[in-house]
């Protein structure tokens, strides 16, 4: 089902009523209701669900369990893959595979795309075969990759060039809150989209910010990183210096979860941590990545950010020690092995 009857509606968006699902043309609420007016999820059946066919682009840790609960909802999914294996679990579980970006989008009205970087995002969007060459109007694009604003600007404008409509949707949260269908969408681009795409962020998430222009959802999700990767940079430390004092680092962890700077990053990964293992959720080159970009941003207004510029440092010293696919709590490797060269 194309979603043509809201997007060439003869009502002015503004005053046409809120649809039972926004890909029906069937109003529930009387024309004066605010079609932006609510950020709680839509009504929507099964069926409802069902009826709007979904692509998923990108099955690796995060978009893998995503497509999952849009499966296990009853949406119709059609999955693509660089590496075609990680889609057989998808197809096994009942989603339909397409050998590239250009047939998912060219058979789905709405397609989402969750790769690792600007680069790859942009590949799978605007390269050869990509989304933008199946995609038309009545169509729309949601990326919910983490990248930079200037990569996500480009990528819209390549989608919105065609007629079809473009989400930028990074996610706070991760490999578990993905599971759980308890992410955070920090989205931004076309409002009528996003009111499109809520039932299915829905699904996949707890809460969902609307921030206005693309490359807002960007920079909110590339702040809040560049926090998170200075926060686990200061924790490390922290975790080596009361070993090194005499401490037990177990009861930092506890002390740190019953104050004021708890946060469930600290007792999650504390303790593996302390047994030097990195169960990856977070890849550290993605964390990385993040610093890169989020210090590009800050670069880009003139801000001053030395206590990022200094954590990025020290998930490019891990990186270098071939730690890029563990989790990015390894990143505490880097300072033992600064630790053991001064001792
Ligand atoms: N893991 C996490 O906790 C979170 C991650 N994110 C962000 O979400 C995005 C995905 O993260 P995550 O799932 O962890 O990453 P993964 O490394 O597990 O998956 C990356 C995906 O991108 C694909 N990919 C990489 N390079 C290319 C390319 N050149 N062309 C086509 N496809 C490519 C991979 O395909 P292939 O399988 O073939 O390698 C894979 O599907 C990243 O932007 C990350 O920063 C956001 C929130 C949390
Ligand atoms: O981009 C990764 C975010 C991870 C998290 O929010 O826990």
């Amino acid at each position: 089902m194309a979603f043509c009857s809201i997007f060439c509606p003869r009502i002015p968006v503004r005053f046409r009523p809120k649809p039972i699902s926004p890909f029906l043309s069937k109003p529930l609420f009387p024309l004066s209701y605010r079609v932006y007016s609510s950020l709680q999820p839509t009504p929507s059946t099964k069926d409802e669900l069902g009826s709007v066919s979904i692509g998923f682009l990108g099955m690796g840790i995060m978009g893998s369990p995503m497509a999952q609960n849009l499966l296990k909802a009853g949406c119709d999914v059609t999955v693509w893959n660089r590496t075609k294996s990680k889609c057989d679990p998808l197809v096994g579980l009942g989603a339909k595979y397409k050998s590239s970006p250009e047939e998912v989008t060219a058979t789905c009205d709405l397609t989402f795309a969750m790769l690792a970087d600007p680069e790859s995002a942009i590949d799978v969007a605007c390269g050869k075969n990509g989304a933008v060459s199946g995609i038309s109007s009545g169509k729309g694009y949601v990326d919910v990759s983490t990248v930079d604003a200037a990569s996500s600007i480009l990528i819209s404008k390549q989608i919105k060039d065609t007629g079809a409509l473009f989400l930028e949707a990074p996610v706070s949260g991760s490999k578990k809150p993905a599971e759980d269908g308890q992410l955070i969408f920090l989205t931004a681009g076309d409002k009528l989209l996003y009111e499109k795409a809520a039932p299915f962020l829905d699904i996949m998430g707890k809460s969902r910010f609307y921030l206005g222009d693309v490359g807002n959802g960007a920079a909110m999700k590339l702040v809040v990183n560049m926090i998170m990767g200075s926060m686990m940079a200061s924790f490390a430390e922290g975790i080596l210096l009361s070993q090194k004092v005499g401490l037990d680092p177990n009861v930092l962890v506890e002390v740190v979860s019953q104050g004021a700077i708890n946060a469930p990053m600290y007792s999650l990964k504390g303790p593996s941590m302390i047994k030097s293992v990195y169960p990856t959720a977070f890849p550290l080159k993605h964390q990385q990545k993040d610093m890169r970009l989020a210090l590009g941003l800050a670069e880009s207004v003139s801000q001053s950010t030395p206590i990022a510029a200094a954590a990025n440092e020290l998930y490019k010293v891990a990186k270098s020690y071939g730690l890029s696919d563990e989790d990015f709590s390894a990143v505490i490797e880097a300072l033992k092995a600064a630790r053991s060269q001064q001792s």
